[in-house]
C-alpha cells in the first residue's frame, strides 16, 4: 500500500519526501528528510528519485556509535525528556491547510477500501486520544494526509505504509497518532519502535508523542544515549518496557531481551 503526492518527487528545496511505515515490531524502520536539515520519522523511510541510483551505505546504516564524552549533541539528559513541551500557544492557525499545488492521494495495493476522515471523530479514536489532540495539541479536523493515511493505519487489516506530503502538512501526527492508538497501554512491554534518522528528531518525536499522549497513559522511551559522561551502551541497559521507544538506527540492534521480553 503506498501513499504520496500525485507528482513524481524532484529535490525541490521547500519540499520533505518522507515515507512513514508504521510498523508495531514488524520489519522495517523509518526515516524522515526534509529541506536542508532533516525532518520527522515509524519503519522505513526513503527518498524517491526518479532514476535508478547506486545503493550505498549510509551513517543511517550504521549502528550508533558510544557517545564520546565531548560530543556536543544534545542528548536526554540535557534536555530533561520528563519536561519536554510544545509551547502550542504561538501557533497561529487551527487548521493545518496544505499549498495550494499539493496533489495528494492514496493509492492502495490489493482490494482493500478506505475512506477518507474528514474529522477526527471518523477515526474511532479512544476519548483519551481525542481529548489530546483537541485540548493539548489544539488540532479542530485532519490535515489532508492525516485524512488520507490515518484510516489506512488504523484499520485493520494493517498493511505496510509509504506516505510522502510537503513539509510541515502533519506527517508526524501520522504516527504518532498510529502508534498511540494501536498500543494496548494494559500491556507493559515495547509495541511499537519508532526509528529517527537523528537524535534530535527522536527527541522532537518524543515531544509530540509525550503531548499527544498525555491523556492514554502509555509509557514511553527515548533510546538514545541517556547521559554524556556515564553512557552506558544500549547492549548492557536493562530491558526496556516502555510501550513506546523511539530512537536513532542504533536502536534497530536492540534485541528482544532488552525491550523486555
Ligand atoms: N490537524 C492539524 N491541525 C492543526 N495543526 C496541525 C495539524 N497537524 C499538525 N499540525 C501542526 O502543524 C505543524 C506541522 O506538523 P508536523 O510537524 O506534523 O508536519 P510534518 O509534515 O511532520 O513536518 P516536516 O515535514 O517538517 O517534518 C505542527 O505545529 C503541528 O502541531
Amino acid at each position: 500500500m503506498g501513499l504520496g503526492a500525485a507528482r513524481p518527487f524532484r529535490k525541490s528545496p521547500w519540499i520533505a519526501a518522507l515515507q512513514v511505515s508504521l510498523s508495531l515490531f514488524q520489519n522495517g524502520r523509518q526515516r524522515r528528510t526534509a529541506t536542508a536539515s532533516a525532518s520527522a520519522t515509524a519503519t522505513a523511510l526513503s527518498l524517491a528519485e526518479t532514476k535508478p541510483v547506486e545503493i550505498k551505505r549510509s551513517w543511517a546504516d550504521e549502528a550508533d556509535e558510544e557517545q564520546k564524552v565531548d560530543d556536543k549533541s544534545p542528548t536526554a539528559t540535557d534536555i530533561n525528556l520528563d519536561s519536554l513541551a510544545i509551547d502550542e500557544t504561538k501557533k497561529v492557525h487551527k487548521f493545518l491547510d496544505d499549498p495550494e499545488d499539493s496533489n495528494i492521494k492514496a493509492v492502495t495495493a490489493g482490494d482493500t477500501m478506505y475512506a477518507s476522515a474528514k474529522s477526527f471523530e471518523d477515526l474511532n479514536l479512544a476519548p483519551d486520544l481525542l481529548k489530546g489532540l483537541y485540548v493539548e495539541m489544539k488540532f479542530e479536523r485532519p490535515s489532508k494526509i492525516q485524512a488520507i493515511s490515518l484510516p489506512m493505519i488504523l484499520t485493520p487489516p494493517y498493511k505496510h505504509l509509504i506516505a510522502q506530503a510537503h513539509n510541515g502538512s502533519g506527517k508526524t501526527t501520522c504516527f504518532v497518532l498510529g502508534m498511540l492508538s494501536r498500543v494496548d497501554p494494559k500491556v507493559s512491554v515495547p509495541q511499537a519502535l519508532c526509528i529517527c534518522p537523528t537524535r534530535e528528531l527522536a527527541i522532537q518525536n518524543m515531544e509530540v508523542l509525550k503531548k499527544m499522549g498525555r491523556y492514554t497513559g502509555i509509557t514511553s522511551e527515548c533510546a538514545i544515549p541517556m547521559d554524556s559522561t556515564n553512557y552506558i551502551p544500549i547492549s548492557k541497559r536493562a530491558p526496556i518496557t516502555a510501550q513506546v521507544v523511539i530512537g536513532t538506527p542504533g536502536t534497530s540492534s536492540i534485541s528482544g531481551s532488552q525491550l523486555g521480553n
